[in-house]
């Protein structure tokens, strides 16, 4: 990568109806290849209003062309991490399975319940000749989704004051990952509710697994210090366990989608410069940095060079001959 852009520590991934950031001056689209193929799209780099970098990808493509069973998560999460990325601030539009998460309102998960199918590669060590099990207890940052909260809270009760409907911020909340693109029947629906989860989507995984595996590990010159991942999720339906309403259709989700996009920018303009500066000091998010490093069965005879040299791309402390 040119000189010209390093030094991007903060991701973002566009969902549904988010397919570009406001205020932001776009620098230069990258789009590198990596051992998993091409990302969804070119990478935005952009520059803050201060001059700070950040990157942006949009996850079905900038034309919302790539099926939530096709997203190529694994090109996406190692294309910023090439970049340099430490932190990554997903955006998802998601159904609500409860009656107080309105249409609007922004959720910030700490959990997930995967439902997807097995149709998704999932594993960076997927079909290589090395193992590695990664913990995912907790599937996101706790640490940056600790930050988020009072940073999304303050931009919602902005928009009490000017005069909009305030939407509510809800936490720990659990989002369920359906294989989709059908959206469920009622009874899946009700079945979600019943073990507990909260939203629905059909896109944090593996794009979450991802991120854990990838690390985001620091070079040891720059004192950073996470590999982070939270989402920022917007409702936009009640999903279909509502008994005495019409099941979701994507023309419901239409209806929030623009709104949603509307208030996600907002949030990522107040936001983005302040993360960049945290990734830099390291004080807020470090309960990543060598979260692989235990995860990785020990090295043997029969791990294949090339394997290995694949995994490098992605973290190369450990993979680096
Ligand atoms: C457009 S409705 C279903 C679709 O919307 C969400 O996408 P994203 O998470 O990328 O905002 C959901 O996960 C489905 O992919
Ligand atoms: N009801 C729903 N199910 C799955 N993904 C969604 N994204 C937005 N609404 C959704």
């Amino acid at each position: 990568m040119s000189s010209e852009v390093e030094n991007v520590l903060v991701g973002v991934i566009g969902g549904s109806g988010l397919y570009h950031l406001d205020n932001l001056t776009p620098v230069k689209q990258v789009n590198p290849e990596t051992p998993w193929g091409f990302p969804s799209s070119p990478i935005t780099i952009c520059a803050l209003p201060s001059g700070t970098y950040v990157a942006f990808l949009a996850r079905h493509g900038t034309g919302h062309t790539i099926n939530p069973s096709a997203v190529p998560s694994r090109a996406n999460i190692a294309a910023l991490k090439s970049l340099g990325v430490r932190a990554v601030l997903a955006f998802s539009a998601v159904g609500s399975l409860r009656e107080d998460i309105a249409p609007g309102d922004f959720i910030l998960p700490t959990q997930i319940i995967d439902r997807t199918k097995g149709v998704r590669p999932a594993s960076f060590f997927e079909g290589t000749s090395v193992v590695a099990h990664a913990a995912f207890g907790e599937p996101f940052a706790r640490g940056l989704v600790a930050w988020l909260e009072g940073r999304v809270r303050a931009v919602l009760a902005e928009e009490g004051a000017a005069g909009r409907r305030a939407p509510q911020l809800h936490t720990e909340k659990c989002v369920v990952c359906m294989e989709g693109p059908q959206f469920s029947t009622r009874a899946e629906s009700r079945m979600y509710r019943a073990w507990g989860a909260d939203v629905i989507n059909m896109s944090v995984l593996p794009e979450a697994k991802l991120a854990r595996e990838a690390e985001l590990r620091v070079p040891h010159a720059v004192r950073v210090r996470l590999c982070s991942y939270a989402l920022i999720a917007t409702s936009t339906d009640y999903d279909s366990w509502r008994e005495d309403e019409a099941s979701v259709t994507a023309a419901d989700v239409f209806k929030t989608l623009q709104e949603n996009a509307r208030l996600s920018r907002l949030v990522a303009a107040r936001v983005l410069e302040e993360l960049h500066g945290a990734t830099v000091e390291g004080s807020v998010l470090k309960e990543e940095q060598g979260a692989m490093q235990y995860s990785i069965m020990p090295r043997s005879e029969q791990q294949k060079p090339e394997d290995r040299r694949k995994l490098a791309y992605i973290l190369p402390t450990y993979f680096s001959e």
